[in-house]
């Protein structure tokens, strides 16, 4: 298992393979090369002072006669915990914070439109544990917690839209855990919350200990930017999620998640992107970077000796369009903003070419579903 010094499968294939042979390879790999963007010099620099990786590629559609080009510019976030997960909480938040408001800086230089963050992105991963506290004290409202009200002043800033996956505390329900993205529209309000679907039970990731499956569904939701849905995590192996959300209407659909290289590294190419061809519709895919020390020792049940991480996060976020192409991989261990110039009309144009959602329902004439898209 490849670690955290092992930089990116890219930079692997560009250091050992002779160009046209890397043009081949990335032709096949990629689907086809994603254009380059030529993103401000400032904020490159500006990357650069502050220590995070930034990269830009656009997805091209064919012109149309009767509608006008779609574009929008998505920014995928991926980020360590910055301080110790033996801090004080507050001045973990606080420093989260404050990096990511330093990363939605050069997100805003670079125009982008639409941004998410990693999954639970407010705390450490700290589920493997099973403990309580301190851990469940990084729960907050997904209407007016401290990290909602933080990002709507980001939101009405940058003129952005802000996918902000938490820990929920659901005050006027018993006040129950649950692992929620918030939606915030780019002038600052919440449009409303979406929940991670399926629960993790494997390995270690302990997350059924402090929060259910979902109830709310799958819902999109209608931004000034397109229409956008957010698979959580442990969702992306699930391909009905991706297609609810897709029947459901959403073009662009993102996945936040947490996840190791000993677990999932080999799927993390696959799934999202298999996502983005099955259902015409763009996937973004952002992982956690680095690995996060518990002062207490833990164990699964798995007959492992108790141990103090979880693992090693291996970034790599990427996007997925729906004609098979996708942009090259963040890092592995790196923090990274990923901005990605996409053209909507492509969805549309692939529905039209591959008709995967047509022939999808053709098979199922009496059932609910051809109902719900026809
Ligand atoms: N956060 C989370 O659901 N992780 C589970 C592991 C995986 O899905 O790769």
């Amino acid at each position: 298992m490849a670690g955290p010094e092992w930089q990116s499968l890219e930079q692997c294939l560009e250091q050992h393979l002779p160009p046209d042979e890397l043009g081949e390879v990335k032709r096949i790999l990629y689907g086809k090369q994603t254009r380059k963007l030529d993103l401000p010099r400032k904020a490159l620099e500006t990357a650069a002072e502050r220590n995070f990786e930034l990269k830009g590629y656009a997805f091209e559609a064919a012109k149309e006669q009767r509608r006008c080009p779609q574009i929008v510019r998505v920014g995928l976030v991926q980020n360590r915990i910055p301080l110790p997960t033996s801090t004080p909480v507050a001045e973990q938040v606080s420093a989260l914070h404050k990096r990511i408001e330093s990363i939605v800086e050069v997100a805003a230089m670079c125009g982008v439109n639409i941004i998410c963050f990693q999954e639970a992105w407010n705390m450490p991963f700290a589920f493997c544990t099973r403990e309580k506290l301190p851990w469940t004290e990084f729960a907050e409202s997904a209407e007016d917690g401290l990290t909602t009200r933080f990002c709507q002043k980001l939101a009405k800033r940058h003129n952005m839209v802000v996918v902000s996956p938490i820990l929920e505390r659901d005050r006027d329900h018993g006040g129950v855990l649950w692992n929620t993205a918030v939606v915030i529209s780019n002038s600052g309000l919440v449009m409303g919350k979406t929940r991670k679907n399926h629960i993790p039970r494997v390995g270690d990731f302990n997350e059924s200990t402090y929060y259910m499956e979902g109830n709310l569904g799958h819902p999109v939701f209608q931004t000034q930017f397109g229409r956008i849905a957010v698979n959580i995590c442990y969702g992306r192996h699930h391909p009905l999620n991706w297609l609810m959300y897709s029947i459901n209407g959403a073009e662009i659909i993102f996945n936040p998640s947490a996840t190791i290289g000993e677990l999932s590294e080999s799927l993390w190419p696959i799934e999202a992107r298999n996502a983005a061809i099955a259902n015409h519709c763009f996937t973004c895919a952002i992982n956690r970077v680095g690995q996060e020390h518990y002062p207490n020792e833990f164990t699964s049940g798995d007959g492992k000796k108790a141990h103090h991480d979880l693992g090693y996060f291996y970034g790599s976020s990427y996007v997925a369009a729906p004609d098979g192409s996708r942009t090259p991989g963040l890092s592995r261990n790196q923090d990274g903003l990923l901005v990605t110039e996409l053209n909507l009309n492509l969805c549309q144009q692939i529905n039209d070419f591959w008709t995967f959602k047509r022939l999808r329902f053709s098979l199922d004439r009496r059932g609910t579903a051809r109902e719900k898209i026809f």
